[in-house]
């Protein structure tokens, strides 16, 4: 299956953050949701792809080719939405279309005007004046309206309401009847990824989890409940985190079978949510850190 984004062995080192031998690629065709804590290096990621940041070493392509000789030409086949506004904010849309539209060899000026009209956009209001979800829906169409093939988004549906969040996951949803688009999007709102991801991304501390099929992430993983004496240094290492409680104790498996196998019937096994996996693989490099430091 071809690849639309490739990451391998890339290093990328802030005052307190790493990313080290940092690999992922983003399957063509596919809606991909990238998850993970605050701060674990999703938009850092992002900007990598971007080339908005260098890597220290390492490899980046896209579309089978790398910025360094090839920028201008992966730049025109990327639609890209950030969380924050970038807009200038004192100008209006219609002069914000006179600076982008002639950056765009594919520039679609009839689908620009079905997506401002779609959204309700007003062209000669100052960006300024723009509500958060107006400003998502103005860097949506710019985004939209150059036939990108890839389209990456930084947390597009934080600090939307209900009504447009649903409405924006409907046209992700009709632009991804088009085989040949790719959507590689961030975001907290881990329910928003049941409407449409087919894969899942996860990342904790700069470090790569996975890359899975979604609905294959429930068949692997799941929450084991159990009473705690059941818990023993052996058995404690066949979980991803561990919360006890007077109850009993609940843990992540990432390996159902063998779980199975283990603890027979004396152990109930639950569908984990995404949530829950972010949650227990936190928990567990937690207590790693400390029991090791
Ligand atoms: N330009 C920079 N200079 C120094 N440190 C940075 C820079 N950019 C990011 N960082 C640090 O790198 C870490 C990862 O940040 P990043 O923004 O990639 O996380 P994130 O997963 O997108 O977080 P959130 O979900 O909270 O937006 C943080 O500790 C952040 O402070």
């Amino acid at each position: 299956m071809e690849n639309v984004v490739e990451m391998r062995n890339v290093n990328k080192t802030f005052k307190g953050f790493a990313l080290k031998d940092f690999s992922l690629s983003v399957k063509k065709g596919f809606v991909t949701g990238f998850i993970g804590g605050n701060g674990v290096g999703k938009s850092t990621i992002i900007k990598l792809i971007m080339n908005l940041l260098q890597p220290d070493s390492g490899e980046i392509s896209l579309f089978g080719l790398n910025y360094k000789n090839h920028e201008k030409e992966i730049k025109q086949r990327i639609g890209f939405v950030f969380d924050n506004n970038v807009l200038y904010e004192n100008i209006t849309l219609a002069e914000m279309k006179k600076i982008i539209k002639p950056a765009y060899k594919n520039w679609d000026d009839t689908l620009f005007h079905q997506y401002i009209n779609l959204f309700e956009l007003p062209m000669k209001k100052q960006i300024k004046t723009f509500s958060k979800g107006m400003m998502m829906k103005a860097s949506l169409t710019f985004a939209l309206s150059h036939h990108a093939e890839l389209i990456i988004m930084d947390e597009p549906t934080s600090g939307l309401d209900p009504i447009f969040r649903r409405e924006l996951l409907d046209i992700l949803h009709d632009i991804m009847q088009d085989s040949e688009k790719t959507i590689f999007f961030s975001t907290h709102i881990t329910t928003d990824l049941d409407r449409i991801a087919d894969y899942i991304t996860f990342i904790h501390n700069g470090q790569h989890i996975f890359t899975k099929e979604h609905y294959k992430i429930e068949e692997d993983y799941a929450i084991v409940k159990g009473e705690t004496n059941l818990l023993d240094r052996d058995t404690e290492r066949e979980f991803i985190g561990i919360r006890r409680s007077n109850h009993g104790f609940e843990a992540l498996t990432t390996n159902k079978q063998r779980t199975q196998n283990i603890f027979g019937d004396t152990v109930i096994l639950e569908k984990p949510t995404l949530e829950d996996i972010m949650l227990y693989t936190k928990k567990g490099t937690d207590h790693y850190a400390t029991s090791h430091s």
